[in-house]
């Protein structure tokens, strides 16, 4: 069976390659593991709590409605923890929604109803949202559409991000490719400037957002030229890339092994910088893709 449901989580194998998989929990529709030919791509802290009692710490969490924590007190996202309430929901599993023999696709659904009531209770809009993975032999696609439902009495302003963790082999042979000449908010130092170097690279904490990042840019993460994974999006203008090096490291709970932050790095494509509104009965849909492709230098 490519799709297998258990009470938390959903298991997805190739129907051509059971060694290419993944598995989502319901908790989040978080991906926790993305195998391709038995190779994991994803980083996934051995501290992670994936019981539901807090967000997972590796994998794919989502990001909705808002980024971060929203500074300004009038707007009523600013009630929401850091990055909103779906990676802290239980989603609904909607069952397989398509398949061949070289590639499966599942949904899963959040809305209101179902969210995490703590979280809906303290921002109070109406919401749908559907999520696809579909997986093929050498890709893992994962597609949000967002809809403000017609009966809802306002507008849906939000923010949407993949907080994607991948595996990587050393932090400091790693290099970040394609997004030299873009715009950039250091979210430590507080300063926008245009990035200038050809590759980002690592020496201490990394948190910065890179804005107006064309769909056609191609993002590589290179270890001494050997590409390890290659991101593709659409409709998702903001790349954020973040490492939290030791101390930060040492001062989150759910990271273990300390030494972890030399095996992963996130690169999360997103819609951050603003925020997309909505009309009621109106649609937004987004999507990333991690894929396989050779060293691709795109100059800006
Ligand atoms: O600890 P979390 O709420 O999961 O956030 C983890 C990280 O997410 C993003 O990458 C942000 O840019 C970082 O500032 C934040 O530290």
């Amino acid at each position: 069976m490519p799709v297998t449901e258990y009470e938390d989580k959903v298991c997805v194998t190739l129907p051509s390659d059971a060694s290419t998989q993944f598995t989502v929990l319901k908790y989040g529709a978080t991906v926790i593991s993305y195998k391709t030919k038995g190779h994991e791509n994803l980083f996934l802290s051995q501290a992670a709590k994936l019981d539901g009692s807090k967000p997972v710490r590796g994998g794919i969490p989502l990001v909705f409605p808002v980024f971060g924590k929203e500074q300004d007190v009038s707007n009523p996202l600013s009630k929401l923890p850091q990055h909103g309430l779906a990676r802290n929901s239980y989603w609904e599993f909607l069952g397989e929604s398509s398949a061949s023999n070289d590639s499966v696709a599942i949904q899963f659904g959040l809305y209101p109803e179902i969210a995490n009531s703590e979280l809906t209770s303290l921002w109070d809009n109406d919401f749908t949202l559907i999520l696809t993975l579909e997986l093929s032999p050498t890709s893992l696609r994962t597609h949000i559409e967002v809809e403000n439902p017609t009966k809802a009495s306002k507008d849906l302003k939000f923010n949407w991000l993949f907080h994607t963790y991948f595996q990587i082999d050393d932090i400091e042979d790693t290099f970040v490719t394609n997004l030299s000449g873009s715009a950039v908010y250091d979210q430590l130092m507080q300063s926008n400037y245009v990035d200038k170097l050809p590759v980002i690279q690592f020496t201490q904490e990394f948190d910065k957002i890179y804005s107006n990042v064309s769909d056609k840019t191609m993002t590589q993460i290179v270890d001494r030229g050997e590409v390890l994974h290659t991101i593709k999006k659409k409709n998702l203008p903001d790349l954020v890339v973040w490492n939290p090096w030791i101390d930060k490291s040492k001062g989150m709970a759910d990271f273990e092994p300390k030494s972890g932050y030399q095996k992963m790095v996130c690169v999360e494509a997103g819609y951050v910088k603003e925020y997309i509104t909505l009309k009621p009965g109106k649609k937004w849909s987004a999507e990333q893709t991690l894929c396989e492709e050779a060293l691709t230098y795109q100059s800006i």
